[in-house]
């Protein structure tokens, strides 16, 4: 059987961080990378993230909790990748816009992000991320920004450090443990 370690997930990181700052490096301040990216980090960025959200949220397809949620993810390269919830009747293996998002974007290299933005049809009310994609958006870096966004245009700007403090992450996998052997 084939197994995988974490020094060789370790390994495929260090790539695509090099190449995504290779990308950013040849990128100018607005300028899009594609006919599928949104914007590059830097000014408008919460608005045109908290947009593209919303659009996301069109696409919910919550049949059960009739609770409709859309995110916008902005990678360091400056693309955007969106998510909107996807739920089943196997109430489990529904998933949450969020990580719908963030899968996209690992799916197609993108390890890097600047900013996740959220929206919902909540009234008066930010949408706060679940345990899980706290989690989630955790095994990515703690100092990239979540936009939780209201249906009016408002938000509130947070990091992942601060919606998941003292939070374990991939480098507690390779701290020195009591046993060596296992
Ligand atoms: O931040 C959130 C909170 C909830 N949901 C989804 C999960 C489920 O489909 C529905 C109700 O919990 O909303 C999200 O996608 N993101
Ligand atoms: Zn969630």
């Amino acid at each position: 059987m084939e197994r995988f370690y974490w020094w060789d997930r370790e390994s495929d990181l260090e790539h695509s961080q090099a190449s995504e700052t290779a990308r950013e490096s040849t990128q100018a301040p607005g300028m899009s990378t594609g006919p599928d990216s949104g914007l590059a980090p830097g000014k408008g960025q919460a608005a045109e993230l908290i947009r593209r959200s919303k659009e996301a949220k069109g696409f919910a397809y919550c049949p059960y909790s009739k609770f409709r949620v859309g995110a916008a993810l902005l990678t360091s390269a400056g693309k955007v990748f969106t998510g909107c919830n996807v739920e089943n009747a196997s109430s489990n293996l529904g998933i949450c816009a969020e990580r719908a998002a963030i899968q996209k974007a690992v799916s197609e290299g993108h390890l890097n992000f600047e900013a996740i933005a959220i929206a919902s049809d909540l009234k008066d009310q930010f949408i706060f991320p679940c345990g899980a994609c706290r989690q989630v958006m955790r095994e990515f870096g703690t100092d990239w920004v979540v936009y939780l966004s209201a249906p009016d245009g408002t938000y509130k700007e947070m990091t992942v450090e601060n919606l998941l403090p003292m939070s374990f992450g991939p480098d507690d996998l390779k701290k020195s443990k009591v046993t060596e052997d296992n």
